[in-house]
């Protein structure tokens, strides 16, 4: 059943995660417990790019795999499609790439893309003109007729993009889908997204790489420390925080200073530079920069 843009796809409810000790170091006994996520709330809507950043270890790929019915929360629930337990049919909806795909070395792209075809029952006809429009798409197509085990890292990554849509989705879930491409190909993925958002593709992804979703990412959630920080809209950031302004001011003994203001703040601080008799020689427009405000809001450094 299609459903109408803006409705909820995803629903997200209080999720928590604890992995065990042992489930790292398998043969230590005992039940410490240690967390993977904690009371993470959100919801995404159809058609909206949604991404989750966070640094390595925040929770990111627990809340995906969650979501995705990968594992169990130990709290908390998780709802898709309106439903809190998926079908096989409700599958056939959904695109998945994992952040570490394994594939059979030996195989054949063509016949492993023909496998993938194969679980969502598409006709042998479609799933070859859907083959090559994926493959050329990604700029693989090239290599239909190779073995996988002359592939570099980052064309495996593309294969692995390659499965996720070749059902052309309505839910794309995407774990670090940057990860090993080159500058060229990352653009690639951009577009991709974008195509697919454009055809009305929910997108949902998982990155620590902001550059990546700061043109993309309707809105963002970040993570950290296995704790929603906030749900940031961009187009609302772009609005209220684009510009900051750089004013350079004379006070009255000549001296000369330069202010970084926010854009809501500005006919405050005009107002309040020229009652103070100063005067303003310069302003200029700055980009809202996701990376300043990803490193404010978790209160540290970031290790990009
Ligand atoms: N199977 C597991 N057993 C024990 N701890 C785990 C397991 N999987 C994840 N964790 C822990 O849960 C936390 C969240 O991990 P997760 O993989 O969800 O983070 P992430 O944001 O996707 O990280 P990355 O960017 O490095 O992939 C981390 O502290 C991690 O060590």
């Amino acid at each position: 059943m299609e459903m109408e843009k803006g409705t909820s796809v995803i629903k997200v409810d209080n999720l928590t995660v604890r992995y065990k000790e042992k489930d790292i170091w398998k043969g230590i006994k005992g039940g410490r417990y240690k967390r993977g996520i904690e009371d993470i709330s959100f919801e995404v809507k159809k058609g909206e790019v949604f991404s989750i950043i966070g640094l390595n270890g925040a929770g990111k790929t627990s809340t995906m795999k969650c979501i995705l019915g990968l594992i169990d929360p130990d709290e908390g629930r998780v709802s898709v499609f309106g439903k809190e337990k998926l079908k096989s049919t409700d599958f056939e909806r959904i695109g998945y790439l994992p952040e570490i795909s394994y594939y059979p070395k030996s195989m054949r792209l063509k016949d492993l893309m023909m496998y993938y075809c194969e679980l969502y029952n598409m006709p042998k006809e479609k799933a070859k003109i859907r083959t090559e429009e994926v493959l050329t798409e990604l700029g693989i197509y090239g290599r239909i007729n190779d073995r996988l085990e002359g592939f570099s890292k980052g064309m495996l990554q593309k294969v692995g993009l390659a499965q996720a849509v070749i059902n052309d989705p309505e839910i794309l879930f995407l774990d670090e889908p940057m990860s090993g491409l080159d500058p060229l190909a990352r653009q690639g993925v951009v577009d991709l997204i974008k195509g697919m958002r454009d055809r009305g593709t929910t997108v949902f992804f998982n990155t620590h790489i902001l550059a990546d979703v700061a043109d993309i990412g309707d809105r963002i959630a970040i993570i950290h420390e296995g704790k929603l920080v906030e749900v940031i809209c961009m187009e609302d950031m772009r609005r209220e925080h684009t510009y900051k302004m750089d004013i350079e001011v004379c006070e009255g003994d000549g001296r000369c200073r330069t202010e970084i203001v926010k854009r809501e703040g500005l006919n405050d601080k005009l107002e309040e530079l020229i009652k103070k008799g100063d005067r303003i020689l310069h302003l200029e427009r700055e980009e809202f920069s996701l990376k300043e405000y990803f490193i404010g809001s978790i209160g540290g450094t970031e290790n990009e």
